[in-house]
């Protein structure tokens, strides 16, 4: 939502109408005396064509500013000049015996009327649904509502070693009172399904909420149970005593998805000023990032400095053709995958297919109201997200790639030669990890490695990057941070992690972590550094695991890493 809330993007949209109708009416006078000049046999061919051009612009662009019956008529116009442009023909008397005849000229003086008698019906309020509210804070917090003294306590203790924030409510009534009261942003609710009826009640109030993770907790798994905390929409169930490190798990991959379906970022290429406008104000007011680009040479450009999840792009745009942007864009290899979305007025469905045929991957048909637009752009946006997460994320932890986390290394690298910046890399790895899989199976070992992954999430600065370097080491990029801090941090996540408690075959366990960490100023290159930090935690391995090594170089010459703590 942009800065200036509701009523600000209300106040633009209407603004922008205002200019729209102004324009039309110039372009109204303009355009319906020149096609009566070709009536009057006083105009030729060429301008019937430009005729046609300019109602294909209004057809698609009326319905956006609430002037539908306009948009529609203008439509019907287009379609009849479309026969004569692709006719070709230079005899006019011919076209205008057979197609331009007296209907067409009454409906093309019923266009100023159209634009009066429509102004009322404005899109705007069709908006309101697809308005989200806006969403500050960080997701850390997670509400706790249970009767039981003993479970609140379990699962309070065990999700803030996580990093979560808990927050303990003994009643349904009590969390309705103080809940009202903070905007802060949630994580989850967690609670017992005791009071499931009382707590679904409470959530509905909480319209804001709607999106919000639910997970329920029971002593009672019966299927009767299962069913109605089902039907209640959570979206994870748990028995008592909570495996914890599974809660956490869901919590997060909950909050994932959640994420995925609220953000988005777009670029719309459009030549038209006050629609890309309109589209911009209304994209943004749903909660998704929006760039225009209203001049067609600046899109490679626009692209690469924004590199946005979709593009949204016009087919004809006066001297430029959407249809031949989409293959210049699709000449760089790195936008091979980017989904270019045609926003056109274009009805005919063959010329649809071909222009997707021609680099693009899906067609959004002009006028659309401003809530469908909202939903489809969202949509289209997910599904890209979900693409390209798949292709840099590691599955089982959704954290980046070895070779992602590489590429990130290299470029904080230069960032820190650039401007002298401290920032630390960091090499993790599982202590006898075998023995855990070897006693509890590879699926606990999977439980094991995503509890690492979530804690790091949860301690660390949303900054700072992860990544799953192998099977059971992490690589953690910590910007600027001194190797004291880094070494405070990592210390920290050793002892929160060495606090969980695991559980496989009905025997709970424990499991520890080391981690060895380089300065980056203080190596020759980025792979340099990385392997420092393998040689540090090697060296942590050898002195009895759990904890944190520093590199300390052999070599009398280089460079000491004092300079980066101070
Ligand atoms: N469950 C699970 N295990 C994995 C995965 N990737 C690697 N491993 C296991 O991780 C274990 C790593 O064992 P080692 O490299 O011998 O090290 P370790 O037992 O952790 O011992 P130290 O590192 O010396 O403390 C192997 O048993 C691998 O099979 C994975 O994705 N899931």
């Amino acid at each position: 939502m942009p800065s200036g809330g509701y009523q600000d993007v209300v106040n633009k949209l209407e603004a922008l109408k205002a200019q729209f109708v102004a324009r039309v009416v110039v372009e109204l006078d303009d355009n319906v005396a020149k096609l009566h000049a070709v009536e009057g046999n006083a105009a030729g061919i060429r301008t019937l064509k430009q005729g046609y051009e300019w109602l294909h612009r209004l057809a698609g662009s009326a319905g956006t500013f609430g002037f539908q019956a306009l948009g529609s008529q203008a439509r019907k116009l287009e379609e009849t000049l479309k026969q004569v442009v692709e006719m070709d023909s230079d005899d006019l008397s011919g076209l205008l015996a057979t197609v331009l005849d007296e209907d067409f000229y009454q409906r093309l003086d019923s266009l100023p009327d159209l634009l009066k008698a429509d102004a009322g019906d404005c899109a705007i309020p069709l908006l309101q649904r697809a308005v989200a509210e806006p969403e500050d804070g960080i997701l850390q917090r997670v509400d706790l509502i249970s009767a039981n003294s003993e479970v609140r306590e379990e699962l309070e203790q065990g999700l803030s070693r996580y990093g979560y924030r808990v927050a303990v409510f003994d009643s349904p009534d009590g969390y309705r009172r103080d809940h009202a009261s903070t905007g802060e942003n949630l994580a989850a609710l967690v609670a017992d399904a005791d009071l499931l009826d009382a707590v679904h009640g409470v959530v509905a109030e909480l319209e804001r909420h709607s999106d919000l993770p639910l997970v329920f907790v029971a002593h009672d798994e019966s299927f009767d149970v299962r069913y109605r905390v089902a039907d209640a929409g959570a979206g994870g169930f748990f028995t008592v005593p909570v495996d914890i490190p599974a809660l956490a798990d869901r919590i997060q991959q909950l909050n994932e998805e959640r994420e995925e379906r609220q953000g988005g970022k777009v670029l719309i290429v459009d030549d038209d000023d006050q629609l890309v406008e309109h589209y911009r104000l209304v994209l943004e007011a749903g909660g998704l990032e929006v760039v225009t680009v209203t001049h067609p040479p600046d899109v490679i450009r626009r692209l690469s400095e924004y590199r946005p999840d979709i593009v949204l792009m016009d087919i004809h745009m006066g001297d430029y053709s959407g249809i031949n942007l989409a293959r210049m864009i699709r000449f760089q290899p790195e936008w091979l995958g980017l989904p270019i979305i045609y926003l056109s007025s274009e009805q005919d469905r063959d010329e649809q297919i071909s222009a997707i045929a021609e680099g693009a991957d899906d067609f959004i048909e002009k006028p659309i109201r401003d809530h469908r637009l909202v939903k489809e752009v969202k949509a289209r946006c997910v599904r890209a997200r979900q693409l390209s997460k798949l292709a840099s994320l590691d599955s089982l932890t959704g954290l980046l790639k070895h070779s992602l986390v590489k590429q990130e290394l290299a470029k904080e690298f230069d960032r820190c030669r650039r401007y002298g910046l401290a920032a630390q890399v960091a090499m993790l790895d599982l202590d006898h990890f075998k023995r855990v899989n070897d006693s509890h199976g590879h699926a606990v070992g999977d439980v094991v490695i995503r509890a690492l992954a979530n804690l790091l999430r949860h301690r660390l600065r949303k900054t700072d990057i992860i990544g799953r370097y192998g099977g059971e080491e992490f690589v953690v990029i910590l910007p600027d941070c001194s190797a004291e801090v880094a070494e405070e941090i990592l210390q920290d996540v050793c002892g929160q992690f060495a606090g969980l408690v695991f559980a496989g075959d009905g025997e709970e366990f424990q499991v520890t972590l080391s981690a060895g960490v380089a300065s980056l100023r203080n190596f020759a290159s980025a792979e340099a550094a990385l392997n420092a930090a393998d040689e540090a935690l090697y060296q942590r391995k050898r002195a009895g695991r759990n904890g944190v090594t520093l590199y300390q170089s052999q070599d009398p010459n280089h460079r000491d890493d004092q300079e980066a703590r101070a």
